[in-house]
């Protein structure tokens, strides 16, 4: 059964409960480029309260550089060390879990701060933001010549997504039976500023139809984002929360690395998710409506 944070005591409570807060991002901090009101608040509380704040995204379109950028844009106070997406989380598994040899490649559908985190783990890239596959040309296959040296596909939200890049895709996991088959993440949705678009689940999944296989997912809920995060972070995970606004990737990756969950309603997650006859079996610890609740913990007199 969830809590309903509502009180100041509930949300005073809570950050004195906890010393480090993992954030999601999109739907939690923002809605694209434009910050939800009260963030800088409550996070600048936490950092006051000498909390280790960590930032954990799924979108694969920055890399932890590009994020950085971000932050200072948007005014949130933020190290690269802190933030870990689903780029990186990537790139981490091809070179560290996999092992990868150098020698091969990896065909990319999804945009610059992917290729950026992949290169970084020295990761020769094909595709991505590369002009000749952000096309909208008809593609043959007469016109086609597969690099034998790519031994992965990795699949992540891409703006630029084409038949082109769908195909060569669909090329180098058919006709390599051992070629890798990752996805950043699965979210069906992305909350943008207007509203919501598909997400990098839903430009991966016309490539799991045509293929009729699933890729490993290396972003939230799986657990190749904590191991990110654990080699580098030390933490309780007992005194450890989870920030998210999607049960399915937030939430269940909170509760699959033992750490508590918050709820907050300013993204994908609506209250029929939580309550009703159709509410999901993913059940946070805790449910608020928004990061800025925590406002109320902000003691006046200091
Ligand atoms: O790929 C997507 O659909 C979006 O990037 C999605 O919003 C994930 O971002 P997060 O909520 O994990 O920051
Ligand atoms: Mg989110």
């Amino acid at each position: 059964m969830s809590v309903r944070l509502s009180t100041p005591q509930d949300y005073s409570r809570l950050v004195d409960k906890y010393d480090t807060w993992m954030f999601d991002c999109d739907g939690v901090l923002w809605h694209g480029d434009r910050i939800i009101d009260g963030v800088v608040e409550v996070l600048d509380l936490l950092r006051s309260k000498k909390k280790k704040v960590l930032f954990v995204t799924n979108n694969a379109t920055k890399s932890r550089k590009n994020y950085k950028g971000k932050f200072d844009k948007l005014g949130v106070q933020a190290h690269v060390d802190e933030i870990y997406g689903s780029a990186y989380a990537t790139a981490v598994y091809l070179s560290s879990v996999i092992k990868l040899p150098k020698t091969n490649k990896v065909y990319v559908i999804g945009m610059a701060g992917l290729e950026e985190e992949l290169q970084g783990e020295g990761i020769t890239v094909l595709g991505g933001s590369d002009p000749a596959d952000c096309t909208l040309e008809p593609f043959t296959l007469a016109n086609f010549t597969l690099d034998p040296a790519v031994a992965a596909v990795v699949c992540g939200l891409d703006t630029q997504m084409n038949y082109t890049k769908i195909s060569k895709a669909f090329q180098y996991l058919t006709r390599n039976s051992d070629c890798h088959f990752i996805a950043t993440n699965e979210d069906s949705t992305y909350p943008s500023a207007e509203g919501l678009l598909p997400g990098a689940g839903s430009i991966s999944a016309p490539l799991r139809y045509a293929l009729g296989r699933d890729p490993i997912c290396t972003g939230k809920p799986s657990s190749t984002m904590l191991d990110c995060i654990n080699a580098k972070v030390h933490y309780n995970p007992e005194r450890t929360i989870m920030v998210g606004d999607r049960l399915n990737t937030d939430i269940l990756f909170g509760q699959n690395g033992g750490l508590a969950t918050l709820l907050v309603l300013t993204g994908i997650a609506v209250e029929s998710d939580i309550t009703g006859p159709n509410a999901s079996p993913i059940v946070p610890n805790f449910i608020t409506s928004s990061i800025a609740d925590f406002r109320a913990a902000i003691d006046p007199q200091q």
